[in-house]
């Protein structure tokens, strides 16, 4: 029986998983080591009682004695804390998805490729922060990376088994976010509930506001430069406010393979999971004749300065990415707790990476987890300075 673990599963994408576990059979059909979750202990709880997991575990210590109340009479264990979201990823499984948010995905994401696993990989910021120490790790070990990013899914799709020597672009699209159509001198007054809107997709509250700043397709571009290694001038970002075609490869003799689908998280999903094969998916087919038109534009970076910090950063190399990714969940905390206008949040970053440019071994890749927490640290430390 195939064996699964869902790091973060109590969120879109993990709900998304779960939806798909249960149509395939639940319990009956699969064997779930580990579900893992937050501070919703409840919704915890039940997944893991209806997939049988062995263990479910909140990243939060304090929670652990609700999470054990909520799995009284069960033959689920509890767990809590960083250590142990490690040691449930660090437990043998076949196909391990990681859709925790931000970079505390990183060090489970990394015990599950330690281990040699499979990781399904939602959680961009693992490649964003360490995307030379995730690959080198992958490398090592043998361990398999399936992109669940449904750009990076749709690349990997549309690549099949073409020769990256054969690539001459890679495209992917961006709806533009919620305030695409503003006037731009209107953004310092966008306020969260209006950040916190998608026009196509239903996905966490983090992402879609980064959706709306386009820190979301900063962190793609970078996140595509690491796992396809792909030079940054062979990527690019179009505006398609449809979020029907997720990415185009463009090939040296001129052709173009476009991946194409409804905007639903299950077929990024569920292609990861039953890859190689393919297999019916509950995803809405597409009608094009429907739709009736997709449309394109270029994007402005005098509008989103993000596209600018990502092509800055993929220059920079070295601890560029780890700084970004920081420094941008620093500034999204503060702009949800009120404190930082929309616009300020791409200012914060700027000015984390102006600072740690001038630190000593800013132009090292980080090559292990503690190097990656120092400077994810100091971004943090600096974007808050910044602030205030
Ligand atoms: N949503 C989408 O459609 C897409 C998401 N992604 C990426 O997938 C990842 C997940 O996104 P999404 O599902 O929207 O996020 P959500 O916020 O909906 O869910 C995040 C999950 O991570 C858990 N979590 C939150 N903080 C921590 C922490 N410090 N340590 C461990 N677990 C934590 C949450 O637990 P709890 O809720 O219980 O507190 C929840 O299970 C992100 O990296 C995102 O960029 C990529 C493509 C599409
Ligand atoms: C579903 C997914 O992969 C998201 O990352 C999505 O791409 C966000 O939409 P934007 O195109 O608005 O960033
Ligand atoms: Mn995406």
């Amino acid at each position: 029986m195939r064996s699964v673990t869902i790091l973060g599963a109590t969120g879109s994408v993990g709900e998304s998983a779960f939806d798909l576990l249960v149509r395939a059979g639940g319990a009956g059909a699969l064997r779930t080591v580990a579900l893992t979750g937050g501070r919703n202990i409840a919704r915890l709880a039940q997944m893991a009682r209806t997939l049988r997991a062995e263990v479910a575990v909140t990243a939060h210590e304090d929670e652990l004695p609700a999470l054990r109340a909520a799995l009284a009479g069960s033959d689920v264990a509890a767990a809590a804390g960083v250590a142990a979201l490690v040691e449930a990823a660090a437990r043998p499984a076949d196909w391990t998805l990681s859709a925790i948010v931000g970079a505390a995905g990183l060090a489970p994401g990394l015990a599950v490729l330690e281990r040699g696993g499979t990781l399904a990989l939602a959680n961009k910021e693992t490649l964003v922060a360490a995307g030379r120490l995730v690959m080198a790790t992958a490398t090592r070990t043998g361990a398999r990376i399936l992109p669940v990013d449904s750009e990076h899914s749709a690349i990997f799709q549309a690549l099949g088994n073409d020769d990256l020597a054969s690539v001459a672009r890679v495209t992917i699209t961006a709806s533009g976010g919620a305030f695409r159509d503003w006037p731009m001198e209107r953004l310092a007054r966008a306020t969260v509930a209006e950040a916190s809107t998608h026009p196509n997709w239903a996905m966490g509250q983090r992402i879609t506001i980064d959706s709306a700043s386009m820190f979301n397709k900063a962190l793609e571009v970078i996140e595509a430069h690491e796992f396809f290694d792909l030079a940054p001038d062979k990527i690019a970002v179009l505006i398609h406010p449809e979020s029907i075609v997720h990415a185009l490869v463009a090939h040296i003799d001129g052709g173009v393979i476009a991946h194409l689908g409804a905007p639903d998280m299950r077929h990024a999903i569920g292609y990861a999971l039953n890859w190689p094969a393919r297999a019916p998916l509950p995803v809405a087919a597409l009608d094009l004749a429907a739709q009736g038109s997709l449309s394109f534009a270029a994007p402005s970076e005098e509008r989103w300065p993000a596209l600018r910090l990502a092509r800055e950063v993929m220059a920079s190399g070295g601890a560029a990415g780890t700084v970004l990714n920081a420094a941008k969940e620093e500034a999204l905390d503060q702009f949800i707790a009120g404190r930082l206008t929309f616009p300020a949040m791409a200012d914060a970053v700027e000015a984390a990476l102006a600072a740690a440019a001038g630190q000593a071994g800013f132009a090292d890749s980080p090559t292990d987890l503690d190097t990656v927490l120092h400077w994810d640290a100091y971004a943090r430390r600096i974007a808050a300075k910044a602030l205030s």
